[in-house]
């Protein structure tokens, strides 16, 4: 089982990466902070807490496949269906989103990949409208991404773990589609880390330290912050020492 910050392949093993990808919601952004509280709230009135297994099984999909989730797994569906569930919590979304914070690292990395022609993307199971609140503080460093998927594009059937919103984004880079093999996904989510390697690419987890390390198994790589991210361990440009 890999721990934070252990490299379950050796660096030589691995492919040589030439386009990246970024999940959205508690990598880039501490969107997931609201979900977790909205959920603990919406639970509460019905005697029931939030854990972190029920998150797991949650995070990383579209909002209505998380929705049916959430009603079911914790058997409120009798009294609260999906689609009312979803429409409860919007009105504290709106409110919260606009408040989001770039998590440690982020922009550091995206600049810096940015800076060194490493084509990059976001692939996110967020709808257009969630999208544009969370994003509100940070266009500029959004704008750096050649293009952005969303989880109410019309090729994404499905919701991670299907590959769908990976596999379109392979498709938008320039001269696209990328071999999955030369893509590198960074993800906090279990369903996201499934859906980058059913999509054939690498993936380095950044996961919250409450996430059971049994979803750690998955991925190519798991680190406690993107802050400790060596470009180098992946054939993609080191940092400048300068600039750290
Ligand atoms: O983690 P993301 O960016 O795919 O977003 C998915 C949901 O909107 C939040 O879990
Ligand atoms: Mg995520």
């Amino acid at each position: 089982m890999a721990n934070p910050c252990t490299v379950p392949d050796a660096p030589s093993t691995r492919p040589t990466i030439t386009h990246v990808i970024f999940d959205m919601d508690g990598l880039l952004l501490d969107t997931e902070k609201f979900y977790t509280e909205v959920q603990e709230i919406i639970l509460a009135r019905y005697n029931k807490t939030f854990d972190w297994s029920l998150k797991a099984k949650m995070m990383g999909k579209k909002a209505i496949e998380a929705a049916r989730v959430f009603v079911e797994e914790t058997g409120i569906s009798d009294s609260l269906s999906a689609e009312d569930f979803l429409l409860e919590r919007e009105e504290m979304l709106r409110t919260m989103f606009p408040t989001s914070e770039l998590m440690p690292g982020a922009s550091r990395l995206i600049r810096h990949l940015h800076a060194n022609g490493i084509p990059i993307c976001v692939a996110t199971g967020s709808h257009r409208r969630h999208f544009e609140l969370k994003t509100q503080r940070h266009g500029e460093l959004f704008s750096l991404m050649h293009h952005i998927v969303l989880g109410d594009d019309p090729e994404v059937k499905q919701g991670k773990p299907s590959p769908d919103v990976f596999l379109a984004a392979a498709k938008r880079f320039e001269g696209g589609p990328v071999d999955p093999q030369k893509i590198l996904v960074f993800e906090d989510a279990p369903s996201g880390v499934l859906a980058a390697k059913n999509a054939g690419m690498s993936v380095v987890m950044v996961p919250d330290p409450r996430l059971d390390s049994s979803f750690h198994q998955t991925a190519d790589q798991v680190l406690s912050s993107l802050m400790d991210f060596n470009p180098s361990e992946w054939s993609l440009p080191p940092f400048d020492k300068a600039a750290n």
